[in-house]
């Protein structure tokens, strides 16, 4: 295991570990992105090579796609697959409800067209992405580069009018230029008091001419596994409430995150 391997990416690790146990032969899976997704992707890879699993994963990034490329997961793209299985897939916050915030790495258009496409979605997350009320993570909102400056200014229209808005709606950098997505978009970040309303929130956002997208995913995740950097998780199911809190098991060890670096 790598000696300087932070409590939250032990915590990361756990989740995924989970998650990928809910995979079974054949399944067709929608592939997350972000840091506990690469984890995912990652003990995916392991049960390919250790147990001959044959799956085929949608990528939601081109960063993902790359890692399950170099890892030998087969992938493919979503008008093949038409229809998936699974997504497990991170998030930046999720309530109690199973609603969430994603977007903060800048991929939630595909992300949420991939996990509508599927059967069950699994959210993986560290413990600190469970929150009783949506809104301290700026919630990220994909829009058109063409006349983005108007389009946030509608945006921030609808922030005030909903009184809503903590401070300034920000155009997303990468350096000293704009954040450019997979699909060519801007990301604006909204810096919100807490969401009262997530359910309106998202629709309306989605009603401003110049908005694609955003990063509320409401009713589209089935069971979230949050980590905890002890080994132990936290399955939260969306019908049965939290259906179990129990550290992972893995075969004749005592330090479970001893098998880290054959991943
Ligand atoms: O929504 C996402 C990417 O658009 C990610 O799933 C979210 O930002 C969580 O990332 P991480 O697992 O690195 O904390």
């Amino acid at each position: 295991m790598p000696a300087d391997l932070s409590p939250i990416d032990k915590a990361k690790f756990v989740a995924a570990r989970r998650a990928v146990g809910y995979v079974e032969n054949g399944m067709k899976l929608g592939l997350g992105t972000g840091s506990t997704a690469a984890w995912m992707v990652r003990c995916l890879a392991e049960r390919i090579r250790d147990e001959g699993l044959r799956v085929v994963g949608v990528p939601t990034s081109t960063r993902t796609a790359e890692l399950a490329r170099q890892l030998g997961v087969p992938v493919t793209s979503l008008d093949d697959a038409k229809w998936l299985d699974l997504t497990i897939d991170g998030a930046d916050e999720v309530d109690q409800g199973l609603n969430l915030i994603k977007g903060g790495g800048a991929a939630l258009l595909q992300e949420k067209i991939v996990a509508t496409a599927s059967d069950q979605m699994i959210v993986i997350a560290d413990w600190a992405k469970d929150v009783a009320q949506l809104g301290a993570f700026p919630l990220p909102v994909e829009v058109i580069p063409f006349g983005w400056q108007t389009t946030k200014a509608l945006v921030e229209e609808l922030l005030v009018s909903l009184d809503v808005l903590s401070h300034d709606v920000t155009l997303r950098m990468n350096g000293d230029r704009p954040l450019v997505t997979d699909e060519a978009n801007y990301i604006l970040d909204l810096h919100l008091r807490r969401i009262g309303n997530p359910r309106q929130l998202a629709m309306v956002l989605n009603q401003i001419p110049g908005v694609v997208e955003n990063g509320l995913f409401i009713d589209i995740c089935d069971i979230v596994i949050f980590g905890h950097s002890d080994g132990r998780v936290t399955v939260r199911d969306i019908n049965e409430g939290t259906v179990e809190d129990s550290r992972v098991l893995m075969a004749g060890e005592d330090n479970i995150f001893a098998d880290l670096g054959d991943l």
